[in-house]
C-alpha cells in the first residue's frame, strides 16, 4: 500500500468513526429529554436508523430480582400489550446478566420445549424472526433491565452492532430511569405541595427533602427536578462532559457543584471561569495560562484554569460567549487533553472533567455560525436543561423554606405568610431562583415578627418576561392607546392595581386606568383573548 492510500484509508476510518459518534450523540440527545413511554416509542425511526432492528423490547426486573416484565416495546407496527411476569432465575435472564456484552439467541434455543424466554420473544421467533440480541444493564436504582433487539434477517454476530448497543447503554439507563421516575411522580400527588401554604413543620418538610446521603443542595421535588437529579447521579461517576442549559438564575452553577461533589473528583478542585465576564483578549491566558513576557503586561508566569483544575472539574460558564478563535483551541485541548501556555513551547498534560453552561440555545448559535458544530458535539455528550421557575411553581414553597432557613442567621427562621406564598406563586419569575432568593432575603430583613406578611416583587416583571413591543401599525391615537393598554393588561394577567398591576406600569392611578378602560371599551373578556 502506498503512503497515499494508507493515509486515505486512515482518513476514511477516522471519518467513519466520527460519523458513528455523531450518530450516537444525536440519538443520545434525543433520548436525554424523554420521560414517557409514548415519547420513547416515537423514537422508533431513530432507533431503527441506529440498530437496524425490526423490534425493540425493554424488560425490567423487580427490586427483589424475582421476576421481570416488559416495560417498553418499540415496534414497527402495532404494540402488543403484555403484562406477563417471567422468572429472573430462568436461563435467558441469567444469560444476559452473566455477559458483559450483547448476547445473541437464535430460533433453535428460543423455540426449545423447555424454553426460558419471555413469551413475547418466543412469539417473535415463531412468526419468522431469526435473531434476538440482548444486553443487560443495571438501572441506577439497582434493578436489572434488558434491552432486546429483534431481527428478521440476521444470522451472525456483528461487532459494529455490539459496539453500538454497548455505547448506548449509559443513555438508555438514564432514559429508562427517567421514564420509571416520571411515571411514579405523576402518580404521586404534587397537589399536596400546592395545598400547603407554609412548608414549615418538620414532618411536612421531611416529605419534601430528598433522601440523599449526600446533602442535596438542588432544592426541588417537581418531576422535572427529580429527573434531573437522577440523571446527575447516574452521570456523576463517569467522565462525561456535561452541557447545562437554562435561563439565568435557574441553578446551573448549583448543579455543577452538586455534580462535582458526587463525582470521584470531589476531593480535587472545582474551578470556574465565566467566558462572558472576561475580555476576549484575556480569556486565552485565563484558560491556558501564559509564560512571563509572552505579551506586554505578562510580568510573571500565570497558571491557567485548565492547569488549576488538574485532577478536578473545570466549569466553563457561559460557554456560548467564547470567541470563535478560542473555540478551536478549546476543542484541541479537549481532544488532546493537553494545554500549551500562551508564549510557551511545551505541552502540559491535563486531566480535567469539563462541565459547560450557557443561557443561550447552542444549537441556534451553531446554526447562526457563532458556535462551532464540532465543539458543540464534543461538549454536549450529556445535555441537561434546567426549567425556568415559572414552569415548576410547585417547587416555590420548598425553595422559600430553604431560603428562609439559609438567611435566618442565628435566630429561628421566619415563616412565609399564606397570602405571600400565593403572591409568589403568581409572579412570573424572570430572574428565576436567584430572584426568589433575593425576594426572601429582603423580606426577612424587612420583617420584625415571626411571619412575613409583606414582600417586594420586582417592579415591572412583565417587561422582563415579554419585552418585545408589538408591532403597532399607523393608527389613531385612541386606537393606539387602546392597544397599548390591552397589551400591558395582558402582561399583568388583568391585574389593575398593586405593584404588579397595569396602572403602576402605565404610571397612572388605578381609578384613571379603570375609567380609560371604560371609555375605550376594554373589558375583561378582551384581556384574556390571545393577541
Ligand atoms: N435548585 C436550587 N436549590 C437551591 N438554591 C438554588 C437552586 N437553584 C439555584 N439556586 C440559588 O439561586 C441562585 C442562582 O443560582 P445559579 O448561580 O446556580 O444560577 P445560574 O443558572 O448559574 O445563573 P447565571 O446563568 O446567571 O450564572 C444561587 O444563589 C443559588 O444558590
Amino acid at each position: 500500500m502506498t503512503s497515499e492510500t494508507a493515509l486515505q484509508a486512515l482518513y476514511d476510518r477516522l471519518r467513519k468513526r466520527e460519523n458513528e459518534q455523531l450518530k450516537q450523540l444525536a440519538l443520545s440527545q434525543k433520548m436525554a429529554t424523554i420521560t414517557t413511554h409514548k415519547a420513547f416509542e416515537a423514537l422508533q425511526p431513530d432507533l431503527q436508523d441506529f440498530f437496524y432492528q425490526d423490534n425493540l423490547y425493554i424488560f425490567v426486573a423487580d427490586k427483589e430480582e424475582k421476576s421481570y416484565s416488559l416495560l417498553l416495546q418499540v415496534k414497527r407496527h402495532t404494540q402488543i400489550i403484555n403484562n406477563d411476569l417471567w422468572s429472573c432465575k430462568a436461563g435467558f435472564f441469567q444469560d444476559c446478566i452473566d455477559s458483559a456484552e450483547p448476547v445473541q439467541h437464535g430460533p433453535k434455543e428460543i423455540l426449545k420445549a423447555e424454553s426460558t424466554f419471555p413469551t413475547i420473544l418466543v412469539e417473535a421467533v415463531r412468526t419468522g424472526s431469526k435473531a434476538i440480541i440482548s444486553m443487560a444493564f443495571r438501572l441506577h436504582d439497582q434493578r436489572w433491565a434488558i434491552v432486546s433487539l429483534e431481527y428478521k434477517k440476521r444470522t451472525d454476530n456483528d461487532l459494529q452492532l455490539n459496539n453500538r448497543i454497548t455505547s448506548l447503554i449509559p443513555q438508555l439507563n438514564i432514559t429508562i430511569g427517567n421514564i420509571l421516575m416520571y411515571t411514579q411522580s405523576v402518580q404521586l400527588t404534587t397537589s399536596q405541595i400546592h395545598a400547603s401554604p407554609i412548608v414549615s413543620s418538620p414532618s411536612v418538610r421531611a416529605a419534601f427533602m430528598p433522601p440523599d446521603d449526600v446533602r442535596a443542595q438542588i432544592i426541588g421535588n417537581s418531576p422535572q427536578i427529580k429527573i434531573i437529579k437522577s440523571q446527575l447521579k447516574t452521570v456523576a461517576g463517569t467522565e462525561m462532559t456535561l452541557l447545562i442549559q437554562g435561563e439565568s438564575g435557574t441553578g446551573k452553577e448549583v448543579v455543577t457543584q452538586y455534580l462535582h461533589r458526587l463525582s470521584t473528583r470531589s476531593q480535587q478542585s472545582l474551578i470556574k471561569i465565566n467566558c462572558a465576564a472576561i475580555a476576549p483578549t484575556l480569556i486565552e491566558s485565563e484558560l491556558f495560562g501564559h509564560e512571563k513576557g509572552s505579551f506586554s503586561g505578562a510580568i510573571k508566569r500565570k497558571i491557567g484554569k485548565f492547569e488549576q483544575a488538574n485532577g478536578g472539574t473545570l466549569f466553563l460558564d457561559e460557554i456560548g460567549d467564547l470567541p470563535l478563535v478560542l473555540q478551536a483551541k478549546l476543542l484541541r485541548v479537549l481532544q488532546e487533553k493537553e494545554v500549551e501556555r500562551v508564549g510557551g513551547n511545551k505541552t502540559i498534560p491535563v486531566d480535567v472533567r469539563i462541565i459547560c453552561a450557557t443561557h443561550k440555545d447552542l444549537q441556534d448559535e451553531v446554526r447562526a455560525g457563532n458556535f462551532r458544530a464540532d465543539l458543540y458535539y464534543r461538549i454536549s455528550a450529556f445535555p441537561v436543561t434546567l426549567p425556568p421557575l415559572r414552569e415548576r411553581r410547585e417547587d416555590i414553597p420548598i425553595l422559600v423554606q430553604h431560603f428562609l432557613e439559609k438567611h435566618a442567621g442565628t435566630v429561628p427562621p421566619k415563616q412565609m405568610g399564606k397570602k405571600m406564598l400565593q403572591r409568589l406563586d403568581l409572579h412570573p419569575w424572570p430572574g428565576n431562583i436567584r430572584e426568589l432568593e433575593h425576594v426572601v432575603a429582603r423580606a426577612i430583613l424587612m420583617t420584625a415578627g415571626p411571619t412575613i406578611k409583606n414582600i417586594m416583587l420586582s417592579e415591572n416583571p412583565v417587561f422582563v418576561r415579554a419585552n418585545k413591543i408589538p408591532d403597532f401599525s399607523p393608527q389613531t391615537l385612541a386606537d393606539f392607546e387602546k392597544q397599548y393598554i390591552l397589551w400591558v393588561l395582558r402582561r399583568c394577567n388583568g391585574l389593575i392595581s398593586g405593584t404588579n398591576g397595569a396602572a403602576n406600569i402605565l404610571g397612572i392611578p388605578a381609578t384613571t386606568l379603570q375609567s380609560k378602560m371604560k371609555k375605550l371599551g376594554i373589558s375583561k373578556k378582551f384581556i384574556s383573548l390571545q393577541e
